[in-house]
């Protein structure tokens, strides 16, 4: 049995497939009345770990429980964990109701509950019709009010954004941080940070299936160093002046700036000054959560020695749990009160190459085609004569907005 505490623990939690090092050495917790964000690139293994706390897969190590016990030992689960691995699999010809009455008895409910799902997700009026009909965001919609049956403790959801149309996107946020206020727990991954940066409370960032930051994202947030940037009249007369003035963190930029870290901008002017440099023009940085995210996981797809030399984490060296409340990067001293930034992230700069290109990030899932279709058809799911979704949420009052 579990302990009902809506806690999940994943601790040294490691899959190989074959050659494949799916997962390796992952540990983190997700308490409740919070809204976790597990995110990492395409490939991080975002969803081998997903899959192994729902018992779909057996690790190779490490251990993924739910309530204190793995997913196969809770008894009906159903009730404890709802879960969306991929909105798919409807039977195309059943209606949403009937899909739903189907979940419905499997897990031991009435088949009410079909229809107080459906208002849950914003789908009340859209009972009758066939899911093959479906758009993809609806399909996600009808995905959560399968997890949402037997009305449970905890929530776990794989890329529940992909598809969704911008108010669809707002709706869940507000929809899931109320699920969450009520003492819920809820786990959600995505591979990019900003589409779920306004609806998560905490971060566990991962790449090659290794832990790069877990935390408070508040914690991550604090980690945006700035810097400034100076266009001086002699470059190398003002980075001797500012090492001779014991500032670190000093960067040549390919367009003749120079990037410092750790400093004001007016401390910076003071030292041009003395060592007799012009200054053509200065400013200070601030490095969004987006570039800090994609720093993080940007060894990704380099080759082992590349990932290494560029002084990133080699596997292993996460230390495990950190103390709650405190975001730390893998590798650092603990208690040191000091939460620098991950090896590398000043001395990459900021001009990663492809990092332009990262897909979807600049409009992330707001371009789904299903989204275009689906606004040229009237919505079906709306209350009639407003044209406003407004499904019903009994976890709180935040409804619709963003
Ligand atoms: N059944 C499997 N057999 C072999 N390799 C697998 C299997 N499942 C996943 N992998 C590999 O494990 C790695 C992690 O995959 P996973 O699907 O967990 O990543 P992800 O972070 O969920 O990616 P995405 O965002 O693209 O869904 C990938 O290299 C993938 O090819």
């Amino acid at each position: 049995m579990h302990d009902g505490s809506g806690r999940i623990v994943v601790q040294g939690l490691t899959k190989q497939f074959g050659p494949v090092a799916a997962v390796q050495n992952l540990s983190f917790t997700v308490e409740p009345g919070s809204v976790t964000g597990f995110l990492g690139p395409n490939g991080a293994g975002k969803t081998t770990t997903l899959r192994m706390l729902l018992g779909l897969v057996t690790p190779t190590a490490g251990t993924a429980l739910i309530n204190g016990s793995p997913f196969d030992r809770l008894g009906n689960p159903g009730r404890v964990v709802g879960a969306v691995l991929e909105a798919q699999g409807f039977h195309p010809k059943r209606t949403a109701r009937n899909h739903l009455r189907v979940y419905a008895a499997a897990i031991g409910v009435p088949d009410a509950r079909a229809d107080q799902v459906l208002q849950l997700v914003g789908l009340g009026a859209a009972g009758d019709r066939k899911a093959g009909e479906f758009s993809l965001g609806m399909k996600q919609r009808l995905a959560l009010a399968t997890a949402l049956l037997g009305d449970p403790q905890i929530l776990v959801l794989d890329e529940p954004a992909n598809g969704l149309d911008p108010e669809g996107i707002a709706w869940l946020r507000s929809f899931l941080q109320s699920f969450a206020r009520s003492g819920r727990t809820v786990l959600i991954s995505s591979h990019l940070l900003a589409e779920v940066e306004q609806t998560v409370d905490q971060v566990v960032i991962i790449s090659r299936g290794q832990t790069m930051f877990y935390g408070p994202l508040d914690n991550l947030r604090a980690q945006q160093q700035a810097r400034v940037l100076v266009q001086p009249s002699d470059a190398g007369a003002l980075v001797a002046a500012l090492r001779e003035q014991g500032v670190a963190g000093i960067e040549q930029l390919p367009d003749g700036r120079i990037a410092i870290t750790g400093v004001e901008v007016q401390q910076v002017a003071d030292v041009a000054l003395k060592a007799g440099v012009s200054i053509y023009g200065i400013e200070e940085e601030r490095a969004d959560l987006e570039r800090l995210f994609f720093q993080l996981t940007s060894g990704q797809y380099a080759g082992q020695d590349q990932y290494a030399a560029q002084g990133q984490f080699p596997p292993g060296q996460f230390p495990g749990q950190f103390p709650p409340g405190q975001g730390q990067f893998p590798g650092q001293q603990q208690g040191s009160g000091y939460y620098a930034p991950p090896p590398g992230y000043q001395q990459q700069g900021y001009q990663q190459p492809g990092y332009q290109q990262q897909p979807g990030y600049q409009q992330p899932g707001y371009q789904q085609p299903g989204y275009q279709q689906q606004q040229q058809q009237p919505n079906p799911y709306a209350p009639p004569g407003t044209g406003q979704q407004q499904p019903d949420n009994p976890y709180g009052q935040q409804q619709g907005g963003a």
